[in-house]
């Protein structure tokens, strides 16, 4: 068992021993711009790229359901030689092996509600130890952790570098969510919803075209359970109840960079990249993503 998944397992188990409650964050003085500034400066000189042992990478991707964290963390996880680590993925493997836990997953996923802490620890702790063992070093979280109890326990056995929160308009999210498609073959995601939002206040319009799949894949297409509108609706309520807390809390220690995606992924990736000051001067990496 890695140390690291021995020590998720050994916090857990206490905090739930002492029912832990977590005392909340003190507000950071310094305005969220100026944190974040201050946060990717602090990596200037260096570079995001892993250390020679690997191990440099300790991310954890945050934001709303359809914000676009599956593809975000899945390029830079590519780019930068790390797994990503999908605790959603954990949930539908684990939904999909008929075991005895599936159909007790079943009735929380497919209602937009959270599975308990003490599962998730569990399926999270399982996969780094699998990790381990193939020898894998850092990592990128999505969706892990959504409450503030994990994030304490996360907290508590090893070093998050950054926490990188996407922000995407709300309207666009339902609509996102609503036209994810993968397929069952290839395993590629696809998105068939096309957004063409106003601008606010002045500001641009947003289009984010749909992702369209080969002619090869469309008769293979399928639609997640949790994707319909009632239970987005669903999962939106209880991010904003209970993962919102953790962007808060990452924010109060300085590790928290948000990213407002400005449109669809040509013009979202370019602008992330930028903002995580990872250069990419002869384009051999682009490649690769
Ligand atoms: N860290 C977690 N804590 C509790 N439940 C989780 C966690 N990660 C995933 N889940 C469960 O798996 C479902 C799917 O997760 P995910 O694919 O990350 O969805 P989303 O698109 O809503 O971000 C969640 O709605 C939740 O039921």
């Amino acid at each position: 068992m890695s140390a690291m998944s021995r020590a998720i397992r050994a916090c857990a188990a206490t905090a739930s021993r002492r029912n832990l409650s977590v005392a909340a964050a003190s507000p950071q003085e310094a305005s969220a711009a100026a944190a974040t500034a201050a946060l990717v400066a602090g990596r200037r000189g260096g570079s995001w790229d892993r250390g020679e042992d690997g191990s440099r990478v300790q991310w954890v991707f945050l934001g709303c359901p359809g914000v676009g964290k599956g593809t975000y963390a899945g390029r830079l996880s590519r780019m930068l030689g790390v797994p990503h680590i999908a605790t959603g993925d954990l949930v539908r493997d684990a939904l999909a092996s008929q075991g005895p836990l599936s159909k007790q997953l079943a009735e929380i996923v497919n209602h937009g509600k959270l599975v308990s802490d003490e599962i998730i620890i569990n399926l999270l702790s399982k996969r780094l130890e699998e990790g381990e063992e193939n020898g894998e070093l850092g990592f990128i979280l999505d969706g892990f952790p959504r409450t503030i109890r994990q994030a304490e326990i996360l907290e508590g056995v090893t070093d998050i570098d950054l926490v990188i929160n996407l922000k995407l308009r709300e309207e666009a999210l339902l609509a996102k969510c609503i036209g994810r498609r993968k397929c069952s073959q290839c395993g590629g995601n696809f998105n068939v919803a096309s957004i063409d939002i106003e601008g606010e206040n002045g500001g641009p319009r947003m289009y984010m075209p749909p992702l369209l799949p080969p002619a090869e894949c469309e008769s293979k297409l399928i639609t997640r359970a949790d994707d319909t509108e009632e239970v987005v609706k669903e999962r939106l309520r209880v991010y904003h109840d209970l993962c919102e807390p953790v962007e808060e809390f990452y924010r109060a220690r300085g590790k928290l960079l948000e990213f407002n995606l400005p449109g669809g992924i040509p013009e979202s990736w370019p602008k992330l990249l930028q903002a995580l000051n990872i250069g990419d001067p002869d384009n051999k990496r682009s490649a690769a993503a």
